[in-house]
């Protein structure tokens, strides 16, 4: 579980949309860290940059004191759209995560070591799903699909776990369910994980440590605690909210600004579970 290291880090798509802007912060060791921002922010490409999926345009990436370069299996992808064979079980799926050991060939013949299924049937009793590892992925949830997803993720045997928005298209409770999961597996397996959400109540709940991004910068670092109200409409409406989104807070006690991803959620189904 390596550490990760953003140092001056600047990334310009096109001529001129400044998506990372001189970004520097170092992730230890199997911290579990949350980035939170405005659509747009730029946390997407944050984790794209990590994942060696685009180059920055300045500065440096490092993964365990390593400079990144292309693409990496040592990192795990989570994404919001899971991505799986609808027509392939979840075992099957599970095992695609093993591409990046075995080669597309390989792969495609299914030609898979005794090793890859143990780790597929492992990672899906980590995900909780271990009873429906034949089971199609057509037929599952969306909670039951990300959590598929998270389980090929960790058959890639990675040290560090991304995941891009992985409970944006869920309920709350399914969206908590697939956190759970996801925290589990980051801490059993000691991952150092960061994944982006836009539930702000839910991401506190799973939070070791927050980043706000907005327009490209990281203006918030901080965890639970220091993720005060006031912090929260200086991450999503550059503090112009004021006292508005105080008064509006629909929750009354959650800190999370009115009109704020996902500042809903506590108060229409958000019930803890
Ligand atoms: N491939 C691309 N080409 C050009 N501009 C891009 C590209 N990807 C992202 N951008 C721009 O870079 C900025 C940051 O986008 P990014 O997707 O990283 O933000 P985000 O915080 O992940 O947003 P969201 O929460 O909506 O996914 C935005 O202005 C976006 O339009």
């Amino acid at each position: 579980m390596p550490t990760i290291e953003f140092e001056n880090v600047t990334k310009v798509y096109g001529e001129d949309t400044v998506a990372l802007d001189d970004v520097s912060f170092t992730i230890s060791e199997g911290e579990f860290v949350i980035l939170l921002g405005p659509s747009g922010a730029g946390k997407s490409t944050m984790l794209r940059v990590l994942n060696g999926l685009t180059d920055p345009t300045e500065g440096t990436v490092r993964i365990g004191g390593a400079e990144i370069s292309g693409n990496r299996s040592e990192v795990g992808m989570v994404f919001q759209e899971h991505y799986l064979i609808e027509s392939k079980s979840a075992f099957g799926n599970a095992l695609t995560g093993a591409l990046s050991r075995n080669g597309l060939l390989r792969s495609l013949l299914g030609l898979h070591s005794d090793h890859d299924k143990t780790t597929a049937l492992e990672s899906l009793q980590t995900v909780g799903l271990l009873d429906e590892a034949g089971q199609r992925a057509e037929s599952m949830s969306g909670g039951q699909k990300q959590r598929v997803g998270i389980a090929r993720a960790l058959v890639q045997e990675p040290e560090i776990l991304l995941a891009d928005e992985p409970v944006a298209s869920l309920d709350p409770k399914a969206a908590r369910e697939v956190m759970r999961y996801l925290k589990k597996a980051a801490t059993e397996q000691d991952l150092t994980t960061v994944t982006s959400l836009h539930q702000v109540n839910i991401a506190r709940e799973f939070g070791d440590r927050f980043l706000g991004i907005r327009d490209g910068e990281v203006i918030f670092d901080g965890d639970a605690d220091d993720l005060t109200m006031e912090e929260m409409d200086r991450i999503y409406y550059g503090g112009e909210a004021g006292d508005e989104s105080l008064k509006n807070d629909p929750t009354g006690t959650d800190s999370v600004p009115s009109g704020a991803p996902g500042a809903n959620a506590a108060a229409d189904g958000g019930d803890g579970t």
